[in-house]
């Protein structure tokens, strides 16, 4: 079974997806991260990521793994872990402008679909286009405030300056970003993480 989970930036689709998979006992595949290791390689390069051929190149040679768990996702370049270096201010300003290119999505999509069922996977266009088959899909949103909120906890700028990030992240992230017309939508704003997880397996189908 595939379970789809996807929303706006901040709006809990990893902490939910690891939950749900974890009750199910399965991975989770978060796609947001190849998305940010790809914007983190190009950085890395001093590529110019609005320049989609140089960026596709230095992908295709750079053999990118993401390995998908329930308690978290990693991606590893060869032996080399860059998880941790993927949530960064810096990543989250560039990462919209990397996954607007057709050829970007066309490198994640092919990673996403070699993966073995069952998962619960989250992003953007996972209930519309990577996984329409899917048996369950959700749609997380919450306002800007809210989700700027609970981001404060993680990053180190203030309220203002991350919702602000988060808009227009969200803006530049509008085209694929819309929830498939099977989606379950479900505001996070006056759910706890836990109230949103209970949501969600309260409405999957039985095996
Ligand atoms: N319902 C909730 N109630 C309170 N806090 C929450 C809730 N959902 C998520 N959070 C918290 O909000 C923050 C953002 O959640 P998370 O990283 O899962 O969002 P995301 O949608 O995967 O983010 P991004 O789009 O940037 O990858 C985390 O600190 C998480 O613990
Ligand atoms: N299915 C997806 C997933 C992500 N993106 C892009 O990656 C950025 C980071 O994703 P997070 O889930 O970690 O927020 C996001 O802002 C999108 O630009 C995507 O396009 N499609």
């Amino acid at each position: 079974m595939i379970v789809t989970i996807d929303g706006v930036a901040a709006s809990g689709k990893s902490s939910v997806a690891s939950g749900v998979a974890r009750a199910l006992g399965v991975p989770y595949v978060s796609s947001g991260l190849l998305y940010r290791a790809a914007t983190l390689l190009g950085q890395q390069a001093a590529l110019d990521l609005r320049e989609v051929t140089g960026l596709i190149s230095h992908l295709q040679a750079h053999a990118l793994r993401l390995e998908p768990l329930s308690e978290g996702n990693r991606v590893w370049l060869g032996e080399q872990d860059l998880t941790g270096d993927l949530h960064s201010t810096q990543v989250d300003r560039d990462v919209s402008v990397v996954a607007a290119h057709p050829e970007v999505r066309a490198w994640v999509d092919e990673q996403l679909r070699a993966l073995p069922a069952p998962f619960v996977a989250e992003g953007r266009d996972m209930g519309t286009n990577v996984f329409p088959q899917a048996a369950a899909k959700f749609y997380l949103t919450a306002s800007p405030r809210v989700r700027a909120e609970r981001r404060a906890h993680e990053r180190p700028e203030d309220v203002a300056a991350i919702e602000a990030a988060l808009v227009e992240r969200d803006t530049l992230d509008t085209t694929q970003s819309a929830p498939a017309e099977d989606a379950r939508v479900i505001d996070t704003g006056p759910l706890s993480l836990q109230g949103v997880i209970e949501t969600i397996l309260s409405t999957l189908p039985k095996k």
